[in-house]
Protein backbone atom coordinates (compact mmCIF):
# COMPACT_ATOMS: atom_id res chain seq x y z
CA UNK A 1 0.00 0.00 0.00
CA UNK A 2 1.33 3.39 -1.12
CA UNK A 3 1.10 6.64 1.24
CA UNK A 4 -2.68 7.47 2.03
CA UNK A 5 -3.47 11.11 1.44
CA UNK A 6 -4.88 12.06 4.41
CA UNK A 7 -7.93 14.89 4.72
CA UNK A 8 -6.56 18.55 6.87
CA UNK A 9 -8.07 21.21 8.00
CA UNK A 10 -11.78 22.48 7.05
CA UNK A 11 -14.36 19.78 7.40
CA UNK A 12 -16.39 18.94 10.79
CA UNK A 13 -16.95 15.73 12.43
CA UNK A 14 -20.85 15.31 12.76
CA UNK A 15 -22.64 11.87 13.10
CA UNK A 16 -23.69 8.73 14.56
CA UNK A 17 -21.08 5.75 14.58
CA UNK A 18 -21.07 2.29 16.18
CA UNK A 19 -18.38 1.02 17.36
CA UNK A 20 -16.61 -2.07 16.44
CA UNK A 21 -16.71 -4.87 19.28
CA UNK A 22 -13.97 -4.51 21.86
CA UNK A 23 -11.08 -6.36 21.12
CA UNK A 24 -9.95 -6.88 24.77
CA UNK A 25 -13.39 -9.16 24.74
CA UNK A 26 -13.18 -10.58 21.73
CA UNK A 27 -10.22 -12.36 22.39
CA UNK A 28 -11.56 -13.66 25.94
CA UNK A 29 -14.90 -14.81 24.16
CA UNK A 30 -12.69 -16.42 21.34
CA UNK A 31 -11.34 -18.59 24.02
CA UNK A 32 -13.31 -19.14 26.47
CA UNK A 33 -15.55 -20.49 23.88
CA UNK A 34 -12.86 -22.61 22.37
CA UNK A 35 -12.75 -24.69 26.08
CA UNK A 36 -15.83 -24.78 26.99
CA UNK A 37 -18.45 -27.43 26.63
CA UNK A 38 -21.43 -26.85 23.90
CA UNK A 39 -21.81 -24.12 21.60
CA UNK A 40 -21.16 -20.11 22.60
CA UNK A 41 -22.62 -17.78 20.40
CA UNK A 42 -21.17 -14.30 19.90
CA UNK A 43 -22.17 -11.21 18.98
CA UNK A 44 -20.52 -8.22 17.55
CA UNK A 45 -17.43 -9.79 17.82
CA UNK A 46 -14.20 -7.94 16.42
CA UNK A 47 -13.29 -8.91 13.12
CA UNK A 48 -9.97 -7.80 12.50
CA UNK A 49 -6.30 -9.07 12.17
CA UNK A 50 -5.35 -9.28 16.22
CA UNK A 51 -8.47 -11.67 16.86
CA UNK A 52 -8.29 -13.20 13.52
CA UNK A 53 -4.70 -15.01 14.97
CA UNK A 54 -6.59 -16.33 18.27
CA UNK A 55 -9.08 -17.89 15.90
CA UNK A 56 -6.75 -19.51 13.49
CA UNK A 57 -4.36 -20.25 17.09
CA UNK A 58 -7.89 -22.40 18.23
CA UNK A 59 -8.35 -23.64 15.11
CA UNK A 60 -5.06 -25.28 14.99
CA UNK A 61 -5.79 -26.62 18.36
CA UNK A 62 -8.83 -28.62 16.99
CA UNK A 63 -11.93 -25.74 17.64
CA UNK A 64 -14.21 -25.16 14.78
CA UNK A 65 -15.84 -22.32 14.07
CA UNK A 66 -18.78 -21.20 12.12
CA UNK A 67 -20.79 -17.71 11.39
CA UNK A 68 -24.39 -17.79 11.42
CA UNK A 69 -25.47 -14.26 10.06
CA UNK A 70 -22.88 -11.97 11.76
CA UNK A 71 -22.38 -14.10 15.12
CA UNK A 72 -19.48 -16.35 15.46
CA UNK A 73 -20.67 -19.83 16.83
CA UNK A 74 -17.43 -21.31 18.86
CA UNK A 75 -18.02 -25.46 19.02
CA UNK A 76 -16.19 -25.50 22.25
CA UNK A 77 -13.99 -28.25 23.09
CA UNK A 78 -12.53 -28.84 26.73
CA UNK A 79 -9.38 -28.04 27.57
CA UNK A 80 -8.51 -32.18 28.02
CA UNK A 81 -9.51 -32.79 24.26
CA UNK A 82 -7.56 -29.91 22.29
CA UNK A 83 -5.46 -31.46 19.92
CA UNK A 84 -1.46 -31.23 19.06
CA UNK A 85 -0.99 -28.29 16.41
CA UNK A 86 0.80 -29.40 13.20
CA UNK A 87 1.86 -26.01 12.84
CA UNK A 88 3.69 -23.23 14.57
CA UNK A 89 1.19 -21.20 16.57
CA UNK A 90 1.66 -17.67 14.76
CA UNK A 91 0.31 -14.68 16.91
CA UNK A 92 1.41 -12.43 14.21
CA UNK A 93 1.20 -8.28 15.89
CA UNK A 94 -1.35 -9.77 18.81
CA UNK A 95 0.67 -9.37 21.95
CA UNK A 96 -2.72 -10.37 23.79
CA UNK A 97 -3.19 -13.77 21.67
CA UNK A 98 0.00 -14.67 22.58
CA UNK A 99 0.46 -14.03 26.55
CA UNK A 100 -3.27 -15.66 27.03
CA UNK A 101 -2.87 -18.47 25.14
CA UNK A 102 0.42 -19.56 27.21
CA UNK A 103 -1.53 -19.21 30.47
CA UNK A 104 -4.73 -21.08 28.64
CA UNK A 105 -2.77 -23.68 27.27
CA UNK A 106 0.01 -24.08 29.81
CA UNK A 107 -1.17 -27.57 30.75
CA UNK A 108 -1.51 -29.38 27.44
CA UNK A 109 0.52 -32.61 27.23
CA UNK A 110 2.16 -31.74 24.08
CA UNK A 111 5.04 -29.41 22.81
CA UNK A 112 3.61 -25.53 21.10
CA UNK A 113 5.58 -23.37 19.46
CA UNK A 114 4.42 -19.82 19.91
CA UNK A 115 5.93 -17.05 17.22
CA UNK A 116 5.11 -13.70 15.76
CA UNK A 117 5.77 -11.05 13.69
CA UNK A 118 8.99 -8.72 13.72
CA UNK A 119 6.65 -6.30 15.78
CA UNK A 120 5.67 -8.64 17.86
CA UNK A 121 8.81 -11.15 18.02
CA UNK A 122 10.68 -7.68 19.94
CA UNK A 123 8.11 -7.24 22.71
CA UNK A 124 8.84 -9.05 26.42
CA UNK A 125 7.79 -12.41 27.29
CA UNK A 126 9.37 -13.42 30.37
CA UNK A 127 6.61 -11.44 32.37
CA UNK A 128 4.19 -14.19 31.64
CA UNK A 129 7.28 -17.40 31.46
CA UNK A 130 8.26 -16.40 34.81
CA UNK A 131 5.22 -17.37 36.58
CA UNK A 132 3.99 -20.05 34.55
CA UNK A 133 7.39 -21.70 34.82
CA UNK A 134 6.81 -21.39 39.05
CA UNK A 135 3.69 -22.70 38.30
CA UNK A 136 5.65 -25.77 36.75
CA UNK A 137 5.99 -25.19 32.68
CA UNK A 138 9.17 -25.64 31.05
CA UNK A 139 10.14 -22.85 27.99
CA UNK A 140 12.93 -23.14 25.52
CA UNK A 141 13.36 -19.24 24.52
CA UNK A 142 16.11 -16.99 23.11
CA UNK A 143 15.88 -13.75 25.55
CA UNK A 144 12.81 -14.45 26.68
CA UNK A 145 11.70 -13.28 23.03
CA UNK A 146 9.20 -15.06 20.37
CA UNK A 147 9.22 -17.98 19.35
CA UNK A 148 8.91 -19.66 22.89
CA UNK A 149 8.47 -23.26 22.60
CA UNK A 150 6.33 -24.77 25.81
CA UNK A 151 7.17 -28.21 26.49
CA UNK A 152 4.84 -30.86 27.28
CA UNK A 153 3.06 -30.12 30.82
CA UNK A 154 1.15 -33.00 33.25
CA UNK A 155 0.78 -30.73 35.77
CA UNK A 156 0.83 -27.19 37.18
CA UNK A 157 1.25 -25.90 40.78
CA UNK A 158 -0.87 -23.01 42.54
CA UNK A 159 1.22 -19.88 43.08
CA UNK A 160 1.23 -16.66 45.19
CA UNK A 161 2.17 -14.02 42.82
CA UNK A 162 2.60 -10.11 42.94
CA UNK A 163 2.69 -8.81 39.65
CA UNK A 164 5.74 -6.81 39.35
CA UNK A 165 4.18 -4.75 35.71
CA UNK A 166 0.87 -4.28 35.82
CA UNK A 167 -0.91 -5.42 33.12
CA UNK A 168 -3.96 -7.31 32.35
CA UNK A 169 -2.60 -9.61 29.86
CA UNK A 170 -0.31 -11.47 32.73
CA UNK A 171 -2.83 -11.10 35.05
CA UNK A 172 -5.13 -13.31 32.78
CA UNK A 173 -2.68 -15.57 31.51
CA UNK A 174 -2.11 -16.93 35.10
CA UNK A 175 -5.52 -16.65 35.84
CA UNK A 176 -6.10 -19.04 33.17
CA UNK A 177 -3.41 -21.25 33.82
CA UNK A 178 -4.82 -21.33 37.60
CA UNK A 179 -8.08 -22.85 36.72
CA UNK A 180 -6.05 -25.77 35.72
CA UNK A 181 -3.40 -26.00 38.66
CA UNK A 182 -3.79 -28.54 41.74
CA UNK A 183 -4.24 -25.94 44.16
CA UNK A 184 -5.40 -22.08 44.49
CA UNK A 185 -3.54 -19.58 43.38
CA UNK A 186 -3.38 -15.65 44.58
CA UNK A 187 -2.46 -13.23 42.44
CA UNK A 188 -1.35 -9.84 43.61
CA UNK A 189 -2.46 -7.03 41.57
CA UNK A 190 -0.50 -3.30 42.87
CA UNK A 191 -2.27 -1.66 40.44
CA UNK A 192 -5.74 -3.00 38.94
CA UNK A 193 -6.00 -3.15 35.20
CA UNK A 194 -8.63 -4.52 33.01
CA UNK A 195 -11.35 -7.34 34.58
CA UNK A 196 -12.54 -8.62 31.31
CA UNK A 197 -11.16 -12.03 31.92
CA UNK A 198 -12.59 -12.04 35.56
CA UNK A 199 -16.18 -10.83 34.44
CA UNK A 200 -16.07 -13.31 31.25
CA UNK A 201 -15.50 -16.21 33.28
CA UNK A 202 -18.37 -15.22 35.56
CA UNK A 203 -20.76 -15.75 32.37
CA UNK A 204 -18.77 -18.92 31.95
CA UNK A 205 -20.08 -20.16 34.93
CA UNK A 206 -16.40 -19.58 36.67
CA UNK A 207 -15.88 -17.76 39.72
CA UNK A 208 -12.90 -15.73 40.54
CA UNK A 209 -13.10 -14.26 44.11
CA UNK A 210 -11.45 -10.96 44.42
CA UNK A 211 -10.69 -9.24 48.04
CA UNK A 212 -8.78 -6.12 47.70
CA UNK A 213 -6.10 -6.33 45.44
CA UNK A 214 -5.80 -10.26 45.28
CA UNK A 215 -7.54 -12.27 43.21
CA UNK A 216 -7.99 -15.88 44.45
CA UNK A 217 -8.74 -18.85 41.65
CA UNK A 218 -9.39 -22.06 42.67
CA UNK A 219 -8.96 -25.07 40.47
CA UNK A 220 -11.98 -25.45 38.10
CA UNK A 221 -11.99 -26.31 33.89
CA UNK A 222 -15.75 -26.84 33.50
CA UNK A 223 -16.96 -23.85 31.57
CA UNK A 224 -20.77 -24.04 30.68
CA UNK A 225 -21.31 -22.23 26.72
CA UNK A 226 -23.21 -19.28 26.76
CA UNK A 227 -23.69 -16.68 24.93
CA UNK A 228 -21.68 -13.39 25.09
CA UNK A 229 -22.51 -9.86 23.27
CA UNK A 230 -19.27 -7.61 22.79
CA UNK A 231 -19.87 -4.31 23.42
CA UNK A 232 -17.83 -1.59 21.15
CA UNK A 233 -14.17 -0.91 21.77
CA UNK A 234 -13.78 2.46 23.88
CA UNK A 235 -10.17 2.45 22.55
CA UNK A 236 -11.61 2.25 18.99
CA UNK A 237 -14.31 5.54 20.30
CA UNK A 238 -11.55 7.04 21.67
CA UNK A 239 -10.35 8.09 18.76
CA UNK A 240 -13.47 10.14 17.96
CA UNK A 241 -13.49 11.30 20.92
CA UNK A 242 -10.59 13.03 20.38
CA UNK A 243 -11.21 14.50 16.94
CA UNK A 244 -14.76 15.77 18.16
CA UNK A 245 -13.17 17.49 20.52
CA UNK A 246 -10.58 19.02 18.58
CA UNK A 247 -12.42 19.39 15.27
CA UNK A 248 -14.02 22.98 15.50
CA UNK A 249 -17.71 22.50 15.16
CA UNK A 250 -18.17 18.48 15.54
CA UNK A 251 -21.31 16.91 17.25
CA UNK A 252 -20.84 13.39 17.09
CA UNK A 253 -22.33 10.20 19.21
CA UNK A 254 -20.71 7.27 19.55
CA UNK A 255 -23.34 3.71 20.01
CA UNK A 256 -22.47 0.97 22.46
CA UNK A 257 -19.24 1.44 23.72
CA UNK A 258 -18.08 -0.40 26.76
CA UNK A 259 -17.62 1.98 29.76
CA UNK A 260 -16.14 -0.65 31.87
CA UNK A 261 -14.80 1.46 34.56
CA UNK A 262 -10.79 -0.21 34.38
CA UNK A 263 -11.11 1.05 30.59
CA UNK A 264 -12.75 4.59 31.12
CA UNK A 265 -8.90 6.75 31.96
CA UNK A 266 -9.62 8.30 28.51
CA UNK A 267 -12.79 9.38 29.43
CA UNK A 268 -11.86 10.63 33.21
CA UNK A 269 -8.63 12.73 31.98
CA UNK A 270 -10.67 14.47 29.62
CA UNK A 271 -12.72 15.17 32.43
CA UNK A 272 -9.72 16.36 34.53
CA UNK A 273 -9.21 18.68 31.18
CA UNK A 274 -12.22 20.16 31.18
CA UNK A 275 -14.46 17.97 28.52
CA UNK A 276 -17.86 17.14 28.88
CA UNK A 277 -19.62 14.10 27.83
CA UNK A 278 -23.11 12.47 27.55
CA UNK A 279 -23.87 9.19 28.52
CA UNK A 280 -26.82 7.67 27.43
CA UNK A 281 -29.06 4.14 27.42
CA UNK A 282 -26.59 2.71 30.06
CA UNK A 283 -27.09 -1.09 30.29
CA UNK A 284 -24.80 -3.90 31.38
CA UNK A 285 -24.84 -7.03 29.71
CA UNK A 286 -22.20 -9.28 31.23
CA UNK A 287 -20.00 -5.47 30.90
CA UNK A 288 -21.70 -2.24 31.19
CA UNK A 289 -22.66 -0.14 27.44
CA UNK A 290 -23.57 3.47 26.95
CA UNK A 291 -23.51 5.90 23.83
CA UNK A 292 -21.56 8.48 24.22
CA UNK A 293 -21.87 12.53 22.47
CA UNK A 294 -19.26 14.31 22.37
CA UNK A 295 -18.81 17.94 20.89
CA UNK A 296 -16.03 20.23 20.37
CA UNK A 297 -14.69 21.48 23.47
CA UNK A 298 -11.42 24.09 25.03
CA UNK A 299 -9.05 21.44 26.76
CA UNK A 300 -7.16 22.32 29.65
CA UNK A 301 -3.00 20.83 30.45
CA UNK A 302 -3.27 17.76 32.98
CA UNK A 303 -1.08 15.10 35.10
CA UNK A 304 -1.19 11.92 34.21
CA UNK A 305 -0.26 9.45 36.91
CA UNK A 306 1.16 5.48 37.22
CA UNK A 307 -2.50 4.88 38.28
CA UNK A 308 -4.47 6.26 35.56
CA UNK A 309 -2.18 4.35 33.46
CA UNK A 310 -3.82 1.15 32.72
CA UNK A 311 -7.29 2.28 32.24
CA UNK A 312 -6.10 4.16 29.56
CA UNK A 313 -2.63 2.75 28.30
CA UNK A 314 -3.88 2.07 24.84
CA UNK A 315 -5.26 5.82 24.47
CA UNK A 316 -2.30 7.67 25.28
CA UNK A 317 -1.16 8.45 21.89
CA UNK A 318 -4.41 10.10 21.92
CA UNK A 319 -3.95 12.01 24.97
CA UNK A 320 -0.91 13.07 23.73
CA UNK A 321 -2.37 14.58 20.64
CA UNK A 322 -5.22 15.99 22.83
CA UNK A 323 -2.51 17.51 25.28
CA UNK A 324 -0.95 18.79 22.34
CA UNK A 325 -3.88 21.19 21.79
CA UNK A 326 -4.18 22.14 25.65
CA UNK A 327 -4.19 25.48 27.40
CA UNK A 328 -1.13 24.86 29.03
CA UNK A 329 1.04 21.87 29.23
CA UNK A 330 0.40 18.15 30.51
CA UNK A 331 3.26 15.87 32.42
CA UNK A 332 2.94 12.18 31.93
CA UNK A 333 4.59 9.80 33.92
CA UNK A 334 4.52 6.15 35.03
CA UNK A 335 4.08 5.17 31.15
CA UNK A 336 7.22 2.88 30.44
CA UNK A 337 4.95 0.28 29.48
CA UNK A 338 4.68 2.40 26.05
CA UNK A 339 7.69 1.39 25.17
CA UNK A 340 7.32 -2.32 25.07
CA UNK A 341 3.63 -1.85 23.07
CA UNK A 342 3.33 -2.22 18.78
CA UNK A 343 5.83 0.02 18.42
CA UNK A 344 7.87 1.96 21.18
CA UNK A 345 4.96 4.48 21.16
CA UNK A 346 7.06 7.24 23.50
CA UNK A 347 9.11 7.07 20.68
CA UNK A 348 6.74 6.83 17.47
CA UNK A 349 4.36 9.40 19.12
CA UNK A 350 7.06 11.63 20.00
CA UNK A 351 9.00 12.04 16.27
CA UNK A 352 5.31 11.90 14.65
CA UNK A 353 3.27 14.31 16.13
CA UNK A 354 6.45 16.40 16.55
CA UNK A 355 6.77 16.03 12.49
CA UNK A 356 3.30 18.17 12.15
CA UNK A 357 4.48 20.73 14.41
CA UNK A 358 3.81 19.60 17.81
CA UNK A 359 6.42 20.43 21.02
CA UNK A 360 6.23 17.29 22.72
CA UNK A 361 9.50 15.71 24.65
CA UNK A 362 9.76 12.33 25.34
CA UNK A 363 10.41 11.29 28.75
CA UNK A 364 11.96 7.68 29.97
CA UNK A 365 8.62 6.64 31.52
CA UNK A 366 6.31 9.48 29.33
CA UNK A 367 5.88 12.78 27.89
CA UNK A 368 6.17 16.40 28.73
CA UNK A 369 3.91 18.03 26.09
CA UNK A 370 3.67 21.70 25.67
CA UNK A 371 0.31 22.79 24.80
CA UNK A 372 -1.92 25.35 22.61
CA UNK A 373 0.65 24.34 19.91
CA UNK A 374 -0.84 24.89 16.14
CA UNK A 375 -0.16 21.91 14.22
CA UNK A 376 1.07 23.04 10.58
CA UNK A 377 3.43 21.69 7.77
CA UNK A 378 5.06 24.09 5.18
CA UNK A 379 5.87 21.38 2.32
CA UNK A 380 3.61 17.94 1.66
CA UNK A 381 5.17 15.70 4.75
CA UNK A 382 4.65 11.98 5.28
CA UNK A 383 3.84 10.30 8.59
CA UNK A 384 4.01 7.30 9.35
CA UNK A 385 2.09 4.62 11.65
CA UNK A 386 5.30 2.86 12.22
CA UNK A 387 3.26 -0.27 11.62
CA UNK A 388 1.21 0.32 14.94
CA UNK A 389 -2.33 0.36 14.73
CA UNK A 390 -2.92 2.99 17.45
CA UNK A 391 -0.04 5.39 15.78
CA UNK A 392 -1.54 5.40 12.65
CA UNK A 393 -5.25 6.29 13.79
CA UNK A 394 -4.14 8.97 15.88
CA UNK A 395 -1.81 10.30 13.21
CA UNK A 396 -4.88 10.46 10.56
CA UNK A 397 -7.03 12.24 13.53
CA UNK A 398 -3.82 14.81 13.85
CA UNK A 399 -3.94 15.41 10.33
CA UNK A 400 -7.52 16.70 10.53
CA UNK A 401 -6.21 19.49 12.63
CA UNK A 402 -3.31 20.43 10.55
CA UNK A 403 -2.59 23.06 8.02
CA UNK A 404 -0.49 21.76 4.92
CA UNK A 405 -0.58 18.54 3.02
CA UNK A 406 0.11 15.20 4.50
CA UNK A 407 0.03 11.93 3.98
CA UNK A 408 0.47 8.42 6.11
CA UNK A 409 2.60 5.81 5.68
CA UNK A 410 1.67 2.03 6.21
CA UNK A 411 -1.74 3.24 6.93
CA UNK A 412 -2.89 -0.54 6.48
CA UNK A 413 -1.86 -1.28 10.42
CA UNK A 414 -5.46 -0.43 11.10
CA UNK A 415 -6.36 -3.50 10.11
CA UNK A 416 -5.39 -4.74 13.59
CA UNK A 417 -7.86 -3.34 15.81
CA UNK A 418 -10.52 -1.08 13.56
CA UNK A 419 -10.40 -2.27 9.69
CA UNK A 420 -13.71 0.12 9.10
CA UNK A 421 -11.72 3.28 10.43
CA UNK A 422 -11.07 4.69 7.17
CA UNK A 423 -14.80 3.94 6.12
CA UNK A 424 -16.35 5.54 9.80
CA UNK A 425 -14.18 8.73 9.14
CA UNK A 426 -15.26 9.05 5.58
CA UNK A 427 -19.05 8.97 6.96
CA UNK A 428 -18.86 11.40 9.64
CA UNK A 429 -16.43 14.46 7.90
CA UNK A 430 -19.28 17.06 6.42
O1 LIG B 1 -5.47 -7.70 28.33
C1 LIG B 1 -5.65 -7.11 27.25
O2 LIG B 1 -6.54 -7.43 26.43
C2 LIG B 1 -4.78 -5.96 26.96
C3 LIG B 1 -4.00 -5.41 27.95
C4 LIG B 1 -3.06 -4.30 27.72
O3 LIG B 1 -1.76 -4.84 27.61
P1 LIG B 1 -0.82 -5.13 28.91
O4 LIG B 1 -1.44 -6.20 29.69
O5 LIG B 1 0.49 -5.54 28.32
O6 LIG B 1 -0.75 -3.82 29.62
C5 LIG B 1 -3.38 -3.55 26.45
O7 LIG B 1 -2.32 -2.68 26.12
C6 LIG B 1 -3.65 -4.47 25.29
O8 LIG B 1 -4.01 -3.74 24.13
C7 LIG B 1 -4.80 -5.41 25.58
C1 LIG C 1 -0.99 -3.21 22.82
C2 LIG C 1 -2.01 -3.60 22.06
O1 LIG C 1 -2.36 -4.90 21.77
P1 LIG C 1 -1.56 -6.27 21.97
O2 LIG C 1 -0.73 -6.15 23.22
O3 LIG C 1 -2.62 -7.31 22.05
O4 LIG C 1 -0.70 -6.45 20.75
C3 LIG C 1 -2.93 -2.60 21.49
O5 LIG C 1 -3.95 -3.00 20.93
O6 LIG C 1 -2.68 -1.38 21.57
Amino acid sequence: MGNLKLQTMGRHLRGTLIMPGDKSISHRAVMLGSIASGDTRIHNLLDSQDVNSTITAMSNLGVTFEYDGADLIVHGKSLATLTEPKQVLNMENSGTSARLLMGLLAKQPFTLTFRGDSSLSKRPFARVIKPLMAMGVSFVTKNDRLPVTKLATKKLKGISYELPVASAQVKSAIILAALQADETTTIIEPIPTRDHTERMLASFGISVKRVENRMIVEPQTHLIATTIQVPGDISSAAYWLIAALLVPDSDLTLKQVGVNPTRTGIISILTRMGASFEFAAEQTIGEPIADIRVQSQTLHGTTVTATDVPTMIDEMPLIVLAATQAKGDTLITGASELHVKESDRIATVTTQLNKLGAHIEAKEDGFYVHGDTPLHVTKPTVIDSCGDHRVGMMLAIAALITTGEVSLARADAVNISYPKFFKDLDEVLS
